[in-house]
């Protein structure tokens, strides 16, 4: 089944409105003219207004303005009411943002981010019509020990056995293995295309149909030298990025290698 790639920049906690403004500009310039892959961008949150601007201005006739979707990094499981610090489902529905990354390592690591509470938010973004961003993957030391896939497992069971194999319909997976985040030490294109087949195979269990569908993409020093052959994998339909998405050109180098290799 032909599934159209997702190439999304994750630009963690960096920028300024200026840097915001300056690098979505570049964007829509190198990407003018793409077509055959969504793009999504996370900025910081406290960006989405300089962003949703920036991406709804234009002084050029270019089409990218169209191409590049907003995304969050994150996302709270209450709606409104006294949780202080808290960013809801709705205040990124209001600035238009579309794809929204949960269970990032970062996350889980340095906020404690259970499993159940990743469902939580899985659960809360499908209720807003909202396309979340379920990052999954293994340490170091889980993959020296050959626990990849179960560790895989149990974070997709986490939504799996609460919410069912149907909500992953219109939802992405992004594999990142901790050990290859911001290292430099990606892992190989058959290395990630093993491990895709196994969170597809996994899905597959409970719906052939929804795995078919479900966008798996690799994360983890992509860069603009090796996007390309991991795109040739069958299973990687594209790239979550962070250190190369902060960047235009090298961005923009990705999203077209996704484009050739898919279409
Ligand atoms: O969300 C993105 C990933 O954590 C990958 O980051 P990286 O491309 O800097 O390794």
């Amino acid at each position: 089944m032909a599934r159209r790639p997702l190439v999304m920049g994750n630009w963690k906690l960096n920028g300024s409105k200026a840097f915001t403004k300056e690098l979505i500009e570049g964007l829509k310039r190198e990407l003018d003219g793409v077509t055959g892959c969504d793009v999504a961008i996370a900025p910081p949150v406290m960006y989405l207004a300089e962003a949703e601007a920036t991406l709804a201005s234009c002084g050029c006739d270019c089409t990218s303005k169209n191409v590049i979707a907003l995304g969050s990094q994150n996302v709270d499981v209450n709606v409104s009411g006294a949780f202080t610090g808290d960013i809801s489902t709705a205040m990124l529905k209001d600035f238009d943002a579309k794809y929204i990354i949960i269970g990032h390592s970062e996350r889980r690591t340095y906020h404690k981010e259970s499993d159940e509470f990743i469902a939580k938010k899985f659960a809360a973004l499908k209720d807003a019509g909202l396309v979340p961003v379920l990052c999954i993957g293994e340490t170091e030391a889980e993959n020296e020990a050959g626990q990849t896939e179960a560790v895989c497992a149990r974070q997709l069971d986490a939504v799996l056995n609460t919410l069912g194999a149907e909500a992953f319909n219109g939802a992405v997976i992004a594999y990142e293995p901790v050990w290859a985040i911001g290292t430099g030490k990606s892992a190989t294109p058959a290395q990630a295309q093993a491990v895709h087949a196994f969170i597809r195979g996994h899905i597959a269990k409970h719906s052939q149909a929804v795995a078919d569908q479900v966008i798996i993409q690799y994360g983890g020093s992509v860069n603009d030298a090796n996007a390309a052959e991991l795109f040739t994998q069958p299973d990687i339909d594209g790239a979550l990025v962070g250190g190369a998405s902060l960047k235009a050109p090298a961005f923009a180098v990705i999203v077209k290698a996704a484009e050739k290799a898919k279409e």
